[in-house]
């Protein structure tokens, strides 16, 4: 999943033209696999709420059980029907989204469950260790920079205590938006 991942990395640096930032990029990517089990039932049938991701990537791989819903750009819910067993889902999430200087945007997704097995999935979350360079290739007169210099592991701290005390996303442009 980690090669997937890098690889993903090195085809949006190379479609931008900014490759030469990829191996440091690399070099500050910690990676965090995480198993997740929904229970077969569920009251409410709420999973997961909706969200966006915090991280920097996402891929998710699961079980025979669907139950991932993704917000399209015209506002639709889609249920993730992986094609094949070895299908992956590659979600970015919000330091991508400061990265690109707003060129990605993370999508809403949440996971609904109906079924009467449990769901099970895998998931490989990517975090940048350090402060996130935006490379001067994004930043012109039509696309003004739109983030002060962004230290992806204070914000997802920042987050945390933000989440408890408000019960709310800490906003990425209320947190480092210029
Ligand atoms: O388990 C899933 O299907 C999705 C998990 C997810 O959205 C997340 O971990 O952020
Ligand atoms: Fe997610």
């Amino acid at each position: 999943m980690m090669d997937l991942d890098q690889m993903v990395i090195r085809m949006v640096f190379e479609s931008y033209g900014v490759e030469k930032y990829y191996d440091s990029h690399i070099v500050s990517t910690d990676y965090m696999l995480r198993f997740n089990k929904y229970k077969e039932y569920i009251e409410d049938n709420i999973g997961l709420p909706i969200h966006t991701d915090k991280t920097l990537t996402t891929i998710i791989h699961q079980n025979h059980i669907n139950g991932l819903e993704v917000q399209i750009s015209d506002g639709e819910w889609v249920t993730y029907d992986p094609p094949s067993h070895s299908s992956f889902l590659y979600f970015a999430g919000v330091a991508f989204q400061v990265w690109s200087n707003n060129r990605i945007h993370p999508c809403s997704h949440r996971v609904s469950l109906s079924a009467k097995e449990a769901r099970h999935t895998l998931g490989l979350v990517t975090f940048h260790n350090g402060v996130i360079r935006i490379p001067n290739q994004f930043v012109d007169d039509q696309h003004p920079l739109k983030y002060k210099p962004f230290d992806h592991l204070v914000y997802l701290r920042q987050q945390m205590i933000y989440s408890r005390t408000h019960k709310a996303v800490y906003p990425i442009e209320a947190y480092c938006g210029l």
